[in-house]
């Protein structure tokens, strides 16, 4: 047996695989529209919805398509992302995601994920789509992270330097989880860091490993996962809104409906959202987005069940198309009520 197995460089990868101009126009042009969002520059809410876990990319597309369109219907309102995840942090083991084990039996085909998995990225980039991705091997980041328009560190790997070095070179806003046990200083320490320049070891576009140099990413921000208890409420949100000030950082908010905030009963997360929506629709200018965790059919299967089904996440449970097409709408409303009351505070002024 080999102890090495070598797989595509990125430039061979991207050459396989590439984004075509009109693609990579298009996700520049996502990339600005979220700072934008971020920012206040643009007054929509941000949504960034989709499985846990691509598993199966053939109905990942298929719920690609629905959300396309539904993002197109509320465009006004919303900037909807997909989210595209095909790595899997794990709290212990189980299955660590499409990019690094494609044939979900644990033989850890790297070679044949990241080309499954590119192949999906720039399919689902096709639909009109800005991707949403959770960079989890920063190994692997440089084969993908082009077709990236919103990038997620998480609760898991929030504290690491190597990730917060990452973040800093990604050329894409990148949303910075509060950790598992609900510790927000943590985040706040990894939007500072990466903000900052680094040079760091990483893997070049020809596959060697080499020094990366970053300049620090302008659009890093905080997102609230809940933790030991949730974190979406206004009381907790107003105290990192506080802590981010303190610490001269953007203020600006994206709270995640799922994981901490849901104790990852995928029935809450409407609960949450509806909390959320109140408070958009009210004026909460904290708020910069939404993440919810959806996909074709309602909840979960067991990973080693056989066959699988394809509609079903095999990771954290996930809501229904069924029950996230009238979320967005709600979120839609909220975002045009929260418009309609700042544009009449700024006539009273
Ligand atoms: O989002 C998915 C999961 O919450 C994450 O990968 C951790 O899952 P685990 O706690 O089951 O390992
Ligand atoms: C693992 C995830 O989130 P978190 O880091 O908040 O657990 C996720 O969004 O898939």
């Amino acid at each position: 047996m080999l102890d090495h197995d070598p797989f595509p460089t990125p430039a061979d990868l991207t050459a396989d695989t590439p984004l075509d101009p009109a693609l990579r126009t298009a996700v520049s042009a996502h990339r600005e529209t979220i700072a934008d969002v971020l920012d206040r520059r643009d007054p929509r809410l941000l949504v960034i919805v989709g499985p846990c876990s691509v598993h199966d990319p053939v109905a990942a597309l298929d719920y690609a398509r629905r959300l396309a369109d539904a993002a197109t219907r509320f465009a006004d309102d919303l900037v909807v992302v997909l989210r595209a995840y095909l790595e899997k942090p794990r709290t212990v083991a189980g299955w660590v995601g499409l990019l690094r084990d494609p044939t979900m039996d644990g033989a850890g085909d790297i070679a044949g994920g990241i080309r499954a998995g590119r192949a999906f990225l720039v399919n689902a980039a096709r639909t009109g789509l800005p991707l949403a991705y959770e960079f989890v091997d920063p190994v692997l980041a440089p084969h993908v992270a082009d077709t990236v328009s919103w990038a997620a560190i998480g609760a898991r790997t929030v504290t690491s330097p190597p990730h917060r070095q990452l973040a800093s070179w990604l050329p894409m806003p990148v949303g910075m989880k509060n950790t598992l046990g609900g510790r927000i200083d943590l985040a706040i320490d990894a939007i500072r860091a990466a903000g900052l320049p680094h040079v760091f070891p990483g893997i070049g576009t020809d596959g060697r490993v080499t020094a990366l140099r970053s300049d620090g990413n302008p659009a890093v921000h905080l997102v609230l996962r809940g933790g030991t208890v949730p974190n979406h409420d206004a009381a907790s949100v107003a105290a990192a809104v506080s802590a981010l000030a303190e610490a001269g950082l953007h203020s600006r908010i994206v709270v995640d409906c799922s994981h901490g905030n849901s104790g990852k009963d995928h029935n809450r997360q409407p609960v949450v959202l509806a909390d959320l929506a109140d408070r958009i629709g009210l004026g909460d200018q904290a708020l910069a987005g939404v993440m919810l965790e959806s996909y074709l059919a309602d909840g979960r299967q067991c990973p080693d069940a056989r066959p699988l089904r394809p509609d079903l996440s095999i990771t954290d449970a996930c809501l229904g198309w069924a029950r996230t097409a009238p979320l967005l709408e709600q979120l839609a409303v909220a975002a045009r009520r929260r418009n309609a009351v700042v544009s009449k505070e700024r006539i009273r002024r």
